[in-house]
């Protein structure tokens, strides 16, 4: 996508051995290019959430191998560098689904050749999941002008999304945000309500930065608006992104998705998911019982980090000393509260049937 002009992808080989991204922990306020070395180095970015979003952390593993590579080729140095790289996030499938193909394209080929071909099907992978985008925003742009056929005339198509599934959550053009610049390029009157979603605020810092940039009409609101926002008819459609989504349509995303989902269903609201498909686990049919979910350091919830008047970027508390602090990252949509699942080949119930028609060499 362009920032100012220029085009970026959020994560790119620089030509001089290294591997850049964009700092997302830096954003909005700063927009900051940091240049990846070593398995160490990937490994942190995903771990720390300089880049994430299931496609962006399957495409930084996925790099990360390449860089790991370049240092120790062998089998062990392979095993190592996929181990170390697994271990960083437990919940976005795309992280397990890269490091299987980057293994089963590696592990056959001797060492010399190993380096190059690594960062070849990075590259591949980073490729892939641009198009894939892509034809979601295709296939997902349609549903959002049906939405605006039943507008008055010029009326903006009001979607919510939580958290951030557009270009920075993916190598480019985004999952749940896909459909929204496709349909605004195609000329869609539409405006999106942004949940800011506590606690790392990926919707309030990187989405609507994003959304800004591309001149989208938005409005960033708090977590818990969106039901009411639903009850008095200012919501067409939620789309939403998914870390991990089910062979029987069970989606995994971001915690607060489910009861978005929740809200929708009680009020007719329908509630399609992006889903690129190396973010479908064909092995769990129970999303609730099956998926792991992270819980990440709980000062991400007991502190708040931003800019004051004065520029400073700051950090500060916001619970009592001592007070005890839990936090799950995901939670789980089930199949029943899914309206439709838009993926890359068109969009589909949220259920076995409905992917196996879209995915029949899955069976
Ligand atoms: C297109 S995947 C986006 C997905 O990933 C986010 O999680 P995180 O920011 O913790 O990596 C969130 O669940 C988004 O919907």
């Amino acid at each position: 996508m362009r920032i100012d002009g220029t085009a970026y992808r959020t994560i790119w080989p620089d030509g001089r051995g290294s591997v850049a991204i964009i700092d997302q922990t830096r954003l909005p306020h700063d927009f900051a290019i940091v240049r990846l070395t070593s398995l160490e180095d990937a490994a942190h970015a995903i771990r720390a959430m300089l880049v994430r979003g299931a496609p962006l952390i399957g495409a930084a593993a996925a790099y990360g191998v390449a860089l790991a590579l370049r240092a120790d080729a062998s089998d062990r140095g392979l095993d190592h560098a996929c181990a170390a790289l697994l271990a960083t996030r437990p919940t976005a499938v795309n992280l397990r689904w890269a490091l299987e193909r980057m293994r089963r394209r590696l592990a056959p080929l001797p060492e010399s050749q190993r380096s190059e071909a690594a960062e070849a099907e990075a590259a591949a992978i980073a490729d892939e999941d641009v198009e894939i985008n892509r034809s979601i925003g295709l296939h997902g742009a349609a549903l959002i002008h049906s939405a605006a056929e039943r507008k008055a005339p010029g009326e903006p198509v009001n979607v919510l999304t939580h958290c951030n599934a557009g270009w920075l959550a993916t190598v480019d053009w985004g999952t749940a945000l896909a459909p929204v610049y496709a349909a605004f390029e195609q000329g869609v009157p539409l405006h999106v309500w942004v949940d800011e979603t506590r606690p790392r605020n990926q919707g309030a810092s990187l989405t609507a930065w994003e959304l800004k940039h591309h001149g989208v009409p938005h409005t960033v609101i708090a977590d818990n608006v969106g039901g009411h926002l639903m009850q008095h008819g200012k919501v067409d459609l939620c789309i939403v992104g998914t870390d991990r989504t089910t062979a029987t349509g069970d989606v995994c995303n971001k915690i607060g998705t489910y009861l978005k989902a929740l809200a929708a269903h009680d009020n007719g609201v329908p509630f399609y998911v992006g889903l690129p498909s190396p973010t479908i686990d064909w092995t769990i049919a129970d999303g609730v019982r099956d998926i792991p979910i992270e819980e990440r350091d709980g000062r991400e919830v007991s502190e708040l980090t931003g800019r004051t008047a004065d520029g400073r970027i700051e950090t500060v508390r916001v619970t009592p000393d001592g007070s005890p602090v839990a936090n799950y990252a995901f939670d789980v949509t089930p199949a029943r509260l899914v309206t439709g699942l838009i993926t890359e080949r068109g969009v589909c119930a949220a259920s076995r049937d409905g992917l196996r028609d879209l995915f029949p060499e899955r069976g």
